[in-house]
């Protein structure tokens, strides 16, 4: 097992580790979140035909300013019941078809009605074609909408229903175990006896994976006993496509965590990244279950969720594009060169530069708390002046 992998080999490791699981049929809403696992086609052609785009009259551009006889109306759900024969005009609404001779809007504010005869009141349409929506023009039957491996955005979900889907092919969500472990930790709320501090790192990413297609399995902290931590990570990876432990695994005598997955059959495939915070991160294979083991520090367990948990889940889920992305800003202040781990330190946006904060420890989530963003910093990247660019990961 190499020492200190660089960021993107870890990550590419890890997400070598799994395969995305099996498709199932999803309606629509039950589909949100998740990656769509094959092509979709539309079935229908958008718009159906040429549709108006304002509330008004169709009429010919050739035939302005008119006047026109008024010969039919046609709402949104109707169709017109007749082709436009030489100066008529049809009443026509937002989102209904345009009678066959008609190609341009006259919107309702520019015309004048009487009775049955129609005149131009204001300047009139600019071009032959103004306020018409054509046939097909946001997609047509047979084209592809959306691919495989897209994430199912409210968008995407609203799209799929416009190209006719009831029910989109995607993977099934993985069961996520969450582990906590050591010896202090007591339930969030509990009354503390000396030593004892509140669990934190189940509850975060709990909230962190809620919006994530996955089933979560939360466990109860396990306490630095190498034979109840082996048992405990035994039965979670029985039941779960990813296992996340944290804490115990660093180098102290009560990190049991890697040896306690050994001796329950894990492979691991790697341990120790060069990041920081996430130093210690472990890696690898139990039966049919991918282990991650995360550093317990508060700040490192979140940092290493966001780089390596959700594109696991995402790499489970059929992500085409599983890794988290990145922007480029402007920092708003110096920063000092940095050591040999890629950094990724708290920090603030403001008036589009991108601020460090004052605490950069490990444990400290009120620094994590009040960040809009992790400022990356690479190995023995040179100090940096105010105004020049770096890699920013926009914290949601
Ligand atoms: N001699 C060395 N010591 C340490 C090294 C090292 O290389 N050599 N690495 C440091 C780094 S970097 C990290 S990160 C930590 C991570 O260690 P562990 O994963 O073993 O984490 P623990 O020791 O169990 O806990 C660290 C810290 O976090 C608190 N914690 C743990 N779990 C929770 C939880 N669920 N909720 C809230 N707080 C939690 C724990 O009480 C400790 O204070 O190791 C360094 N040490
Ligand atoms: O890597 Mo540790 O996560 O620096 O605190």
């Amino acid at each position: 097992m190499a020492d200190l992998l660089p960021l993107a080999e870890a990550q590419a490791r890890l997400l070598a580790l799994a395969e995305p699981l099996p498709i199932e049929r999803a309606s629509l809403i039950d589909a949100a979140g998740r990656w769509l696992a094959a092509d979709i086609a539309a079935h229908v052609d958008h718009p159906f035909a040429d549709l108006s785009a304002m509330d008004g009259y169709a009429i010919r551009f050739a035939e302005l300013p008119g006047p026109w006889r008024v010969t039919q109306e046609v709402a949104a759900g109707a169709m017109p019941t007749a082709p436009l024969a030489p100066g008529e005009a049809a009443r026509i609404f937002t989102g209904a078809p345009l009678a066959e001779g008609a190609d341009t809007i006259l919107i309702q504010e520019e015309a004048a009605r009487d009775g049955g005869t129609l005149r131009l009141s204001g300047e009139g349409p600019p071009a032959n074609g103004a306020h018409v929506r054509r046939q097909g023009s946001n997609f047509r039957t047979g084209g592809v909408v959306l691919n495989a491996g897209d994430r199912l955005t409210p968008p995407r979900i609203g799209l799929a229903a416009m190209a006719g889907y009831a029910e989109l092919p995607v993977r099934r969500r993985p069961r996520v175990a969450l582990l906590s472990t050591g010896d202090e930790l007591a339930p969030p709320g509990a009354e503390l006896k000396p030593g004892q501090i509140h669990e934190s790192n189940t509850p975060m990413l709990a909230a962190l994976l809620g919006s994530e297609p996955a089933n979560l399995i939360l466990h109860s902290p396990i306490c630095d006993n190498f034979e109840k931590l082996r048992a405990a990570i035994a039965a979670a990876a029985a039941d779960a496509d990813i296992l996340v432990t944290t804490g115990g695994a660093s180098v102290g005598d009560h990190d049991l965590v890697r040896p306690a997955l050994e001796a329950a059959g894990a492979k691991l495939d790697f341990w120790k990244v060069a990041m920081k915070p996430g130093k210690p991160l472990m890696a690898g294979r139990l039966g049919d279950c991918t282990v991650l083991g995360l550093p317990g520090n508060p700040v490192s367990a979140y940092v290493t969720a966001l780089l390596f948990l959700k594109p696991l889940i995402a790499r489970l889920g059929g992500a085409a594009d599983p890794l988290p992305r990145t922007v480029r800003l402007p920092l708003g202040q110096s920063v000092p060169a940095n050591g040999p781990r890629l950094d990724f330190l708290r920090a603030t946006i403001a008036d589009g530069t991108v601020h460090p904060l004052q605490s950069q420890d490990s444990g400290a989530l009120t620094a994590l708390a009040q960040a809009d963003a992790l400022l990356l910093r690479p190995p023995h990247a040179p100090a940096a002046d105010t105004g020049m660019f770096a890699d920013v990961l926009i914290l949601a």
